[in-house]
């Protein structure tokens, strides 16, 4: 899991994002215009759904790798702010902060399910990006090589 070797970073300093105006445009996605900085995506109030959060550009995402004010993290194309979560996380604030500006789904989901994502990550939501990279290549999944339905002949 060389994924799991981590640098250990200083904590960001906290900062506070402006609250910008989103626009529904013709097209029916949510852009936030003029939003040129991390610091102009605010966190969305847990209620907004999926569809309607902002769409943050793939290098705005990818700013926040630079140490500084903001740490968010990628998982299944929404953008965490984890910036003040980290130090509450119970697997700790190096995993996060290694994974900071990048996407970690596959990585997510190995420690995760959706009730942890649905309690703790939808508070952090700030947007939805696509085209973040993640770094590490998915180990492949070993499936069972017995046919289906011989359970029983263990
Ligand atoms: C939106 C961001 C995240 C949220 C809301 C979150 C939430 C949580 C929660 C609630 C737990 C406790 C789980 C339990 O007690 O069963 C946990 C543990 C953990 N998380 Fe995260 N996490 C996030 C990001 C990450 C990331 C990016 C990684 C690295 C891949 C990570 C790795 C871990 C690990 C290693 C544990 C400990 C698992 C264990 O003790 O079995 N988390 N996280």
């Amino acid at each position: 899991m060389g994924w799991l070797r981590l640098n250990i970073l200083p904590s960001p300093a906290k900062s506070a994002a402006p609250t910008p105006k989103a626009v529904d445009s013709a097209d029916n996605d949510t852009e936030i215009y003029g939003a040129t900085s991390p610091l102009d995506y605010p966190r969305q109030p847990e209620d907004v759904a999926t569809e309607s959060l902002p769409i943050i550009r793939a290098e705005v995402v990818a700013s926040t790798q630079r140490k500084g004010d903001l740490v968010w993290i990628v998982v299944d194309e929404i953008v965490y702010d984890c910036t003040e979560f980290l130090h509450e996380h119970p697997g700790g604030n190096t995993v996060i902060e290694s994974f900071r500006g990048q996407d970690c789904t596959w990585q997510f989901w190995r420690f995760h399910n959706q009730k942890h994502l649905r309690e703790f990550g939808q508070p952090l939501r700030v947007g939805r990006t696509s085209g973040v990279c993640n770094r590490f290549p998915e180990p492949v999944k070993f499936v069972g090589l017995r046919r289906p339905g011989l359970a029983d002949e263990w």
